[in-house]
Parts: C-alpha cells; structure tokens; sequence
C-alpha cells in the first residue's frame, strides 16, 4: 500500500523527476544579487523589500542568472512565497534594455482581482527602468481599454516600415499586459493594432486553474500566433480579426542559441506556477513547453507555508455550527478573518446571519461569485483597509489574493480536495509570517480530514476547545439571528418575485411591437 502510494506520487514526466528545489535556496539581501539594475533595486526598497525570497532567487538565477531563459520554467512553490515578484522582477529587468515600446510580456490569470493586484505588483517596478503596464481585465469599457493600450506609431529606432504589410497605424503602447483570458480574447479577435507579434515572455499563473477550463482557447490562440514563422504574420493578420500584425517588425538578434537554432524569431519564453501545479501530462502538454526546469519546494507535491498551524474546531451537530463560529470569531477578537464557504448561496446566508447576531461588535461582509464585480472590489477595499474585519467569502476569493495582515481562515464547509485547502488556508501566514487555519468539523470527519491534510506534509491537526459557557452564552443570540435570518430571506425572495413579475410584464407589453416589425 504505502509503494502504491509513493508511486502515485512520483510525476510521469521524466524531467519533472529532477526539479530544482527551491528549499535549500537562502532569502538573498538585494546588495549582493547579481546584475539587479539599480532602478530596481531603489524601487522594490521602496515597497520595502530588502531581500529576494527564495523562489525569487531560484527564478532569477535561471532567468537573468547562468539560466538566461534558456528553459521554460515550472514552478511550484507555496501560497505566499513570493512567485509574482519571482516572475515579474526579472522579466521588468530583461526589458529594461528594449529601445522599441510594443507588447513583449503577457501575464495571464483567471480572475479580475488577481490580475488587478498582480498588475500593481508590475506597475511599483517597471516605471523605475522606463517600462509601462497595461490591464485587459473589463474593469473599464473595451473602449476605454483600448484607448489606454493602442496609440498611433511613431517610427522609432529598430522599426522598419514594411512595404509588403499594410500600412502602420496603430501599435500597443504598453510593454506588459496582465490580462484575463475573456477580454485578452476580445483584443486579439477586434483590436485593432492590438499585436502579440513582438511577445517575447508568456506567464501563465494559477496555471492549474486556467488550464481547467478552455476560455474561449485562449492559449492555443495565443500560442499560434506567437509560434508563427516570418512568413505567416500576413495570413495571421486576416485569421485574428485584421489588427495590423505584419505592419511592423523589431530587428532581432538572432543568435545560435538554444532554442533559437533555425529560427528567425526568438522562441517565446514561457512561465508557469502554481501552489499545487498539475502533474498532469496531458494538461501541461497544452502549454508547449520548451525543455521545462521544474522548480518545487521539498518532496512532497504539496507544501503549505512553514508558519501555519491547522487546526479543527469540533461541532456537535450540523445545526448548530453557526453558533460555533460565532463562538470561534469572538475568540479570535476581531483579527482579520476569511471565511470559507462551499456555496456562494451559503456564503449569502452565513453573512445575513453572522450580521444578525447582536454584539459580535466587528464588521462582517459578503465576497462571492454571486456579486457584481463592483460590489466585491468595494467590499476587497475596505477588507485591505481594515474597514471590514470579516470576510465570508466563496471560493472566489481562495486563490492568490493577497490581504495584508489576514491572521485567520476558516473553513466553515469541509474543503472537497487538498487543493481547495492549501489555497484557502494560503490567504493567511503569508510572506513569511503566522497564521492559523481552522476547520469546523463533525467528530465523523476527522479522520477524512487528517488523512487529507496528509497529502500536504501537514501530519499534526490538533483541535481548538472553545470554551462552553462561550457557546451557551450565544445560543439565545443565535436564536434569534436565526428569526432575523428568516425575515430577511422572506423579503429577499419577495423583492425577486416583483421585480422578475415586473421584468416579465414590460416583456410582454413589448412582445407585440416586436412582432409587428
Ligand atoms: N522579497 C520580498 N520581501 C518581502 N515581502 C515580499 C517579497 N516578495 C513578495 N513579498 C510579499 O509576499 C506576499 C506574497 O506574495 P505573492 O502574492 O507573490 O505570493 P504567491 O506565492 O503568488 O502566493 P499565492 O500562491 O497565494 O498566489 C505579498 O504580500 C508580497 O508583497
């Protein structure tokens, strides 16, 4: 059994067999990283960083390093270990050299507040060596995206009009995008002069996540226009909705290099991460790696950050969890706190409900896949702000994001898979520091639960008492929240029927005009 085991763990790809481990590299003070540009060094001390952590080192070495992006990297390194500065540093420094301004590292994530807070992270360094970044996320109109990305050309040092091509007109006027995989599809089919021709850096982040669903295809789109030979930038220019792809050319150097060989253009240099990157052949296979160098953190597949301590908070019966919570959520004295739930419906109930408890004495909001975008920035800003000290969210909110001072997460709903756990549990102890995970359990699902947390190297769960008068003292409480609760729901439901009666109404008083015309 325990070989069925170890060989369930070893990765079927023969070079994800040798990886780099990022644990034995040290943090790195930025004084003694070689080759950092001096522009850089000033501004990450600006955002108060003094040192590399080490999957930063990791990747900078087989990046600006000996490595020279010779090699497509993989990584997979804890929550909160530091993996966009890991990418972002060193692509900002290997474009600090560019002369000509068009699109030459495209970031991609699958949500619009991921790519929103990893668009800040770019946007703190790349002013600093002339570099500008853009955001294709639908946070504005495409209209008004399309203004900020697109400009009129300049003919500039290293660009040469192209006879044979249409004439230029438009050219991107960022030099990194952070997009999401919906609006990165719009520019490419419409934009016009929106080009991934001169793309040089492709990073794929929660690599697992987006490779989960297709998103309109966005990779092989992207990968076919950026893999095209010389020759087909014309005929790529009628397939992706005539932008002017083939009106402008950078002169590159074209060195006999690995993966250069043969080639007129430069390969595109791609890199993946994940806290729990897939193994999975058929999955990485999409991304058309070139000689991948995986890059992990000790054994094991999964890994959580070193200062975490899990913990389970037993509930005697379903009904009664709520009170549990609540009991827990005074314990933790308003800290900062994300609560997990399975179901955004859930989510929805359990705020109505913490909220109608009276004298918990903090803040408490809803984040879930069921709001508008703009309610959930809202409700992020004043979380990062310290203005809400609760966050009941989905599992919206489970990767990558990034809230300073986040102490606790827990896990109201058991979490299905030790993914869901190790990004849950990864909003807290961050960066280097403490925090703690809690999962309300049922006695029956201990044993469940420790055996997953197994798989994450994570061998002691112990539980957390709460103290008993602590519950009994809320139990009146939670009656009548739960009154509160029900009024609330009845009027929720109520306002629906109207408004979908009234909806139906105008449909009908409309219908025979339509059918008129
Ligand atoms: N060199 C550094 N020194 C100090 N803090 C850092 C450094 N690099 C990153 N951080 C901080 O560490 C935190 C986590 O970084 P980041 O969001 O990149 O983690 P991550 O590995 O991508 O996590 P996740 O897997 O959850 O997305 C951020 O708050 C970031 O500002």
């Amino acid at each position: 059994m325990e070989e069925e085991k170890g060989r369930r763990n070893v990765p079927v790809l023969p070079w994800m067999r040798s990886p780099i481990d990022v644990g034995v590299f040290d943090e790195c003070p930025l004084s003694l990283l070689p080759c950092l540009h001096p522009g850089l060094e000033e501004a990450l001390r600006k955002m108060g960083f003094n040192s590399l952590f080490p999957v930063q080192v990791a990747v900078w070495q087989e990046t600006i390093g000996p490595g020279a992006f010779e090699r497509d990297l993989c990584i997979n390194s804890p929550t909160g270990s530091g993996k966009t500065l890991a990418y972002a540093l060193p692509i900002v420094q290997a474009l600090s050299t560019r002369n000509v301004k068009c699109l030459r590292a495209l970031v991609v994530l699958p949500t619009r507040d991921l790519a929103l807070q990893v668009k800040e992270v770019f946007a703190s360094i790349a002013p600093a060596v002339g570099l500008t970044v853009g955001l294709a996320v639908g946070q504005t109109s495409i209209a008004d995206e399309i203004s900020v990305l697109i400009k009129k050309p300049k003919l500039e040092a290293g660009v040469f009009y192209d006879p044979k091509g249409r004439p230029a007109e438009l050219q991107t006027s960022v030099d990194i995008l952070v997009a999401t995989p919906g609006r990165l599809m719009d520019h490419i089919n419409t934009t016009k002069g929106f080009s991934l021709q001169h793309l040089r850096y492709l990073v794929v982040d929660e690599t697992d996540r987006l490779l989960r669903e297709a998103y309109q295809s966005w990779l092989p789109t992207v990968l076919k226009i950026t893999s095209a030979k010389e020759n087909d930038f014309f005929a790529l220019n009628h397939t992706f909705g005539g932008s002017t792809v083939g009106c402008l050319r950078t002169i590159r150097k074209c060195g006999i290099e690995r993966g250069y060989k043969g080639k007129s253009f430069p390969r595109l240099v791609k890199i993946v991460l994940s806290a729990t990157l897939t193994q999975d052949p058929s999955k990485l296979s999409q991304l058309d790696l070139h000689q991948p160098l995986f890059l992990t953190t000790g054994s094991k597949r999964y890994k959580l950050p070193d200062k975490l301590e899990s913990y389970n908070v037993i509930c005697e019966s379903k009904l009664n969890k709520p009170l549990y919570l609540a009991s827990l959520l005074q314990d933790l004295k308003g800290e900062k706190c994300i609560v997990f739930t399975s179901k955004v419906e859930s989510t929805h109930r359990l705020c109505i409900l913490l909220n109608s408890f009276d004298g918990l004495g903090f803040k408490i909001k809803e984040y879930s896949g069921l709001q508008r975008q703009s309610v959930r920035s809202k409700t992020l800003r004043a979380f990062r702000e310290g203005e809400v000290q609760v966050l009941v969210a989905s599992d919206a909110m489970t990767r990558g994001m990034d809230v300073e001072g986040v102490r606790n997460v827990i896990n109201y709903d058991l979490p299905p898979y030790i993914k869901t756990y190790i990004h849950r549990a990864g909003r807290t102890a961050r960066a280097g520091q403490a925090g703690r995970c809690f999962t309300l359990l049922r006695s029956h699902e201990v044993k469940q639960f420790n055996k997953m947390l197994q798989k994450a190297d994570n061998e002691s769960c112990s539980t957390h008492p709460l103290p008993a008068d602590s519950i009994e003292l809320l139990r009146p409480l939670y009656i009548s929240a739960l009154e509160k609760l029900k009024k609330c729901t009845e009027s929720e439901n109520l306002k629906r029927r109207t408004s979908s009666f009234k909806l139906s109404r105008t449909l009908k008083v409309k219908k025979p005009t339509n059918q008129k015309k």
